[in-house]
């Protein structure tokens, strides 16, 4: 099987994308998906982005996400997302400025800005347990603020002084429409992202896994991120993982009503005004090369 695919980037998160409205992708499997996504053996992504025909009304595309490192596939990726815009603009299938695309979950309004820049509606942030989902049972959340904080001991408890790890993390549980959990550190940059995420993303409570995000507050406005996305590892930058901090910093009061979040791979701006209002993400997406590959 011979395919047509174009590499982006958006903030450093990496994605293959496929037209899927031009050419038969009817048998791709998760199999391939994971070949394509594989640094070495394929072309090498976080994820792989699908675009197809709309199957709602009032929709212009459906747009599919699957992790690259898996082949399965989750239910959102807010810098896939304006990359889909730049490439379905670019690629000649669609001639507006404003697109509106399904997601497994989610109809999203992708909104190419003169500079180049595309913003995002991400849709309203959701906070119950189920939402992610999240078990919190036995678990008493900290509700002196507006949303729970929950408190886990980590498998590093016994002896936090000699491992350099925390023996409890207290993270912010919320929807993006895929699951994230957000942990405010003093200093990202120090912070052991790798162990804690990696534990985190797996732990039972969330049975679907979880993406974890790490959370510096600069300044009211201003927050430094770094992400240990599900089944990815740590990415330059995660879309929805930045919605997910701006939303809970200003949720708990330490953030402004817009935040420019600086990531290892870029800079995001997210603005919310809370309640169910939907969360906009304003960021860059660009193509980096484009090709064919045999399967
Ligand atoms: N890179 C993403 C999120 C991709 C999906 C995530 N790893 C998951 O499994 O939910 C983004 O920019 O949002």
């Amino acid at each position: 099987m011979r395919i047509h695919f174009t590499k982006m980037q958006g903030a450093g998160n990496d994605f293959v994308v496929l037209d899927g409205v031009r050419q038969d992708l009817s048998a791709l499997d998760a199999a391939l998906l994971q070949r394509l996504g594989d640094r070495r053996f394929g072309v090498g992504a976080d994820q792989i982005l699908l675009v197809q025909p709309a199957q709602q009304a009032g929709a212009d595309f459906r747009y599919r996400i699957f992790n690259g490192s898996t082949g399965a596939e989750v239910q959102h990726c807010g810098n896939g997302a304006r990359c889909f815009a730049r490439y379905v603009r670019d690629q000649g299938l669609i001639d507006r400025d404003v697109i509106r695309v399904d997601t497994v979950n989610n109809r999203l309004e992708l909104r190419l800005q003169s500079d180049g820049r595309v913003t995002v509606d991400m849709g309203a942030p959701r906070w119950q347990p189920s939402d992610l989902p999240f078990d919190p049972a036995g678990l008493t959340p900290d509700t002196a603020s507006a949303v729970p904080l929950w408190t886990l001991d980590t498998p590093w408890h016994t002896d936090p002084a000699t491992s350099g790890r925390p023996a409890q993390v207290q993270f912010a549980a919320l929807s993006m429409g895929n699951p994230h959990a957000v942990i405010a550190v003093d200093d990202v940059e120090r912070y052991p992202v790798a162990d804690v995420g990696a534990w985190l993303e797996s732990h039972p409570r969330f049975a679907q896994k979880v993406n974890v995000g790490f959370a510096q507050t600069l300044a009211p406005g201003e927050m430094r991120l770094r992400v240990f996305e599900r089944d990815a590892g740590e990415t330059l930058a995660c879309g929805t993982g930045a919605c997910a901090a701006a939303v809970a910093g200003m949720a708990l009061g330490r953030q402004a009503s817009a935040v420019e979040i600086h990531t290892r791979g870029g800079d995001l701006r997210i603005a919310w005004a809370g309640g169910d209002t939907p969360v906009l993400m304003t960021g860059p997406a660009e193509t980096v090369f484009e090709g064919h590959i045999d399967l």
